[in-house]
């Protein structure tokens, strides 16, 4: 249920549908004799978004690692409304840092000309996460209870309220292929699937299809939480498609990872897969397989902290016409995830993730970047066993300024890792199952159908976006907002958010 209603001729609301009408406006620009022709354009749309919220279950790969515990734990201290104590007094539960949750928009101005903002999840009917069923594999067999307790993210006084029922919550056995994580992870691997990359793809999809029944479930969710694995080869005739990845899982082919073997068994039970890590699980023949099953894959990798503070200042540096030239990107951390970072394959994949998200904003501005130029941007990554889960990032943002000058933004920013990942995974999951409720269609069509299975919508949360072949990737930070916002708003049939506020300045 939704907190307002949209009084216009192009909104219906029916007993189990919302059906808009929206008129798209942009313009297309075109060259002719040297110069730029604009034109504005407009295409009408017709979205339709389902309005009965499902039981929704969500199955995370490496759920016992830190931030599917704390995911877990905290939406089990939600759904009890928990309190606990604190040095500095007693903390409530709260969902803060997830953008569904603890986020606002505008929905309009008011009679006096004051903006109205209503919580981000009543736009359109969202599932409450405190109803979230949680499940899950890991390779390590501990307990969520015990699991928890080794992440040392939450307080002790609310680990212990949540012991009994999390340390009930056991870890499904899950493929472990050695050389796509770091050699440091052999000791957690004792709760393994054995057989054959087919047996395992068979048992997952198993896995997942008991899970929906057991739990009463209309819908699941699949997301990788585990740990970064090294990249796969892009290989002709092995993953370059579907039927030939298919082939290479029969054949138990080296390149197939367990990331894609989870993939893989997602898409063939039509259910929804997320990568939350940076490894290039989605190649090209998982998404081939998606986009030929008609189901929604996303990644790549968390946007949580160092990447996300830099996708809004190299976005504010670069649109205040401001050149940086030099971004230096240093964390340390001490959580198992650092320790599989440690290793240089595993490293190797979560640096292309953290170095890809300024070209967007240098690629926009011809006026401080020649074709080609770009920032010097080094990302160092330092495993920290004293500091725990707490990740360190220190960054340096060097730019050019006005006649010559330079400015330098130096930062120190204390990631809780799991504390920023842990609402991301819950929004992923809840945009997820959303989007496959909206449907679209031209007023011409006589059939809605859904947005490509490459969930570009969701780039607002990962660090790399995977998008649909031959569109652009945005990094920044608030124009990602604005493109999930405002489709949400068209589906309810309003204008996109401008924030010109004219009747406020021109008249
Ligand atoms: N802020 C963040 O924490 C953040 C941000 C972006 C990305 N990530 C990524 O999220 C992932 C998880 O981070 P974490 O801190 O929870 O790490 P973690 O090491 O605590 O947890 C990972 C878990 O995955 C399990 N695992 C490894 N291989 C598996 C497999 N094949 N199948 C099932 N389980 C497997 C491990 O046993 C471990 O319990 C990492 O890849 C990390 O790079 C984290
Ligand atoms: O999201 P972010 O803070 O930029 O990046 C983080 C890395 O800096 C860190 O090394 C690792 O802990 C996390 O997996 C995460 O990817």
């Amino acid at each position: 249920m939704t907190s307002f209603k949209v009084d216009s001729k192009n909104v219906q609301y029916t007993d189990d549908a919302i059906i808009s009408t929206y008129v798209y406006q942009d313009t297309r620009v075109s060259k002719k004799d040297g110069q730029l022709i604009v034109k504005p354009i407009e295409e009408t749309y017709n979205f339709k978004t389902e309005t009965k919220v499902p039981k929704l279950g969500i199955m995370l790969i490496g759920w016992g690692g830190n931030n599917g515990t704390t995911t877990t734990a905290g939406i089990l201290a939600n759904r009890h409304k928990l309190t606990w104590q604190t040095r500095t007094g007693t903390q409530s539960s709260n969902y803060f840092g997830s953008v569904t949750q603890a986020s606002t928009l505008k929905i309009g101005v008011d009679e006096n000309g004051q903006d109205v903002f209503i919580p981000f999840h009543e736009i359109l009917p969202m599932v409450n996460p405190d109803d979230i069923v949680v499940g899950g594999w890991d390779i390590s067999s501990v307990n969520m209870g015990d699991a928890m307790r080794r992440a040392k993210v939450l307080e002790p006084d609310l680990q212990n309220q949540l012991y009994e029922e999390m340390s009930k919550m056991k870890p499904l056995p899950a493929p472990y292929y050695p050389s796509f994580i770091a050699a440091n992870q052999k000791d957690r691997a004792d709760n393994v699937l054995k057989g054959s990359k087919q047996d395992n793809l068979d048992e997952i999809r198993k896995h997942i299809r008991d899970f929906k029944k057991d739990n009463e479930l209309d819908k699941v969710v699949v997301l990788w939480t585990a740990n970064t694995e090294r990249y796969a080869d892009i290989l002709k005739g092995v993953n370059d498609n579907a039927d030939n990845l298919l082939n290479a899982v029969k054949n138990n082919h080296e390149e197939v990872s367990p990331s894609t073997i989870f993939a893989l068994a997602s898409i063939l039970e039509k259910t929804p897969f997320i990568n939350g890590s940076p490894q290039n699980t989605l190649v090209p023949g998982v998404i081939d397989l998606a986009i030929r099953e008609n189901v929604y894959i996303g990644g790549d990798d968390f946007k949580s902290g160092q990447t996300k503070m830099k996708s809004v200042m190299v976005d504010f540096l670069v649109n205040a016409g401001i050149k940086p030239v030099s971004i230096t990107s240093y964390n340390h951390l001490g959580n198992n995830d650092g320790r599989n970072l440690s290793s240089p394959a595993q490293f190797r994949s979560k640096e292309i993730s953290k170095s890809s998200v300024v070209d967007d904003m240098v690629d926009s501005n011809k006026i401080l970047y020649k074709e080609g130029e770009h920032p010097d941007h080094v990302i160092v990554i330092k495993y920290t066993p004293a500091v725990g889960d707490s990740k360190r990032a220190l960054d340096e943002y060097q730019s050019e300024i006005f006649m010559g000058g330079r400015n330098t933004i130096s930062m120190h920013n204390v990631c809780e890792d799991s504390l920023l990942a842990a609402p991301i995974i819950i929004d992923l999951c809840i945009l997820t199952e959303l989007m496959t409720r909206i449907t679209w269609k031209k007023p011409e069509d006589s059939e809605f159908k859904r947005f490509h299975s490459v969930l570009s919508v969701l780039s607002y949360l990962l660090k790399a976006p995977v998008v649909p072949e031959g569109t652009p990737v945005i990094n920044a930070l608030s124009k990602q907002r604005k493109c999930m916002e405002n489709i949400f708003r068209a589906c309810v049939g309003l204008p996109p958010q401008n924030d010109m506020m004219l009747e406020s300045k021109a008249f």
